[in-house]
């Protein structure tokens, strides 16, 4: 029996691994807690490293919470002595104000060292139980698709710093994984606070799962497989957020563009930029509402709302996600006639026309001329037959939101504000008709834009 076990278990990992594509060029990082599930995957690593020629490390997290952490940072080094592995330590603390609470706060310290293990892959333990108690505690708290998806067997690394994360171990049940490790003699560690029912996590698996298994005996494997069909959706709902950002124009997105697609499409687009600008998921309310906001908003209507760390911001036909914090101030440029000058997110692009825009005569008269924010008090001229008026007046009349004011691009000349985007170009310095002038542009948000979308 024990056999067959070891056989079952390790044709099991090799499967995955051989799935991720680990060879003689792969560095392999084993995440050694201690624990039983942990120290069997070492083991089984240790044994498929002759067929695969990987070149195997472990690494293990010292929280600092319990009273055993130096013993079992002590057991996981004095493992892979034994077994010639080259062990990495890393110490972490753990923030106590977390708001997920210290289990959530031990889990990200512990992920973020182990980021930066440098190894192609880093291989977890986690088994099917722990699979199925991710999908019911994730579902308890009302998650989408994408949370329900939970775990994968394979996640390819998320950028070249990080390394990607092997589970294969994850279609195994934890017994199978004890009866093998106790079969192979080997011996391990027992993390007391796995015990302790005020974690909810703990409660879920000690009281709920066991009840649901009485009344279904195969709710492990079935919230396994529920697992997989959530991961299958979430993959279709990703493959058509970027289909629906390549045909609104990719980013900054068309504001018409994204707004035809219809208020669950658009979610599902702002929700997939947003996780992969690594922000923080805002919750289904806010997001639900933003949209909500975006769709009964008028075309013209800029708007910025706030989700999470994050800004949904739409200006014009241009709709883009920006740092919720405000963003520091573009610096004063000299324009020499470039053809553009980076902006903040975005840039300003200087075209030339005839009759239209700055009298470029005006500006090549001037000592200098250059782009820099609204200054305190400034004023300006747009008909030549009515007085100056203040910058806010101007906005106010031009819809122009509180929060774009102090970002708006402004062509300075000698000291003179001749352009500012959104609102015009001052009188004195208009390009009279049949004379050569320059046409600045502002497009708000970076790269691919449409040069149309811009802002004048
Ligand atoms: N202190 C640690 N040091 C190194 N690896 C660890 C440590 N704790 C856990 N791991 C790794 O993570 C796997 C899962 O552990 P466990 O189930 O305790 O964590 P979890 O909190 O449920 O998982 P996750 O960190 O993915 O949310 C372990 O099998 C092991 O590979």
């Amino acid at each position: 029996m024990g056999m067959v076990v070891h056989d079952e278990l390790r044709s099991e990992v090799g499967r995955v691994l051989a799935a991720a594509g680990v060879g003689p060029h792969s560095r392999l990082c084993c995440a050694l807690s201690g624990g039983v599930d942990s120290v069997s995957l070492f083991t089984l690593l240790c044994s498929l490293q002759a067929p695969f020629g990987y070149a195997l490390s472990a690494a293990h997290v010292h929280h600092g919470l319990s009273p055993n952490a130096d013993a079992w940072a002590a057991a996981c080094a004095r493992r892979c002595e034994r077994a010639g592995v080259p062990f990495q330590l890393f110490r972490v603390t753990v923030a106590r104000d977390h708001p997920g609470g210290l289990e959530a706060a031990a889990r990200e310290a512990r992920r973020a060292a182990l980021d930066r293990v440098e190894c192609d892959w880093l291989v977890l333990g986690h088994h099917q139980d722990d699979q199925a108690e991710t999908v019911l505690f994730r579902l308890l708290r009302g998650a989408g698709v994408h949370g329900a998806a939970a775990m994968a067997a394979l996640d390819r690394p998320r950028s070249a710093r990080c390394p990607g994360r092997l589970r294969p171990l994850l279609g195994v049940r934890r017994a199978q994984i004890l009866a093998w490790a106790r079969a192979a003699g080997l011996r391990w560690e027992e993390d007391e606070s796995n015990a302790d029912e005020r974690y909810t996590r703990n409660a879920l698996r000690r009281q709920l799962l066991p009840a649901a298994e009485r009344i279904f005996p195969a709710a492990v494997p079935a919230l396994a497989r529920a697992a997989e069909n959530f991961r299958e959706a979430d993959t279709l709902l990703d493959e058509l957020a970027a289909l629906d950002a390549a045909a609104c124009g990719g980013a900054p997105l068309s504001r018409s563009a994204a707004l035809a697609l219809g208020a669950a499409r658009l979610g599902n687009l702002l929700r997939w930029q947003l996780r992969g600008a690594g922000a923080l998921a805002p919750s289904r309310a806010r997001l639900v509402e933003a949209v909500r906001q975006l769709c009964a908003a008028g075309a013209d209507t800029p708007l910025r709302l706030v989700l999470g760390d994050r800004a949904c911001c739409a200006y014009r036909d241009a709709l883009w996600l920006e740092a919720a914090a405000p963003a520091p101030l573009p610096p004063a440029q000299r324009w020499h006639g470039q053809a553009a000058l980076p902006w903040g997110q975005g840039e300003v692009v200087f075209a030339g026309a005839e009759g239209e825009g700055l009298s470029r005569v005006r500006l090549a008269a001037a000592a200098e001329v250059s782009l820099a924010p609204r200054r305190e008090g400034m004023k300006l001229r747009l008909d030549s037959r009515r007085p100056r008026r203040s910058f806010k007046n101007l906005c106010q009349e031009a819809a122009i939101p509180a929060w774009l004011r102090a970002r708006l691009p402004v062509l300075w000349v000698d000291g003179e504000p001749a352009w500012v985007a959104g609102i015009g170009v001052a009188a004195e310095f208009a390009c009279a008709a049949g004379e050569t002038g320059v046409v600045p542009r502002w497009h708000a948000a970076a790269a691919g834009a449409d040069p149309a979308r811009g802002v004048s």
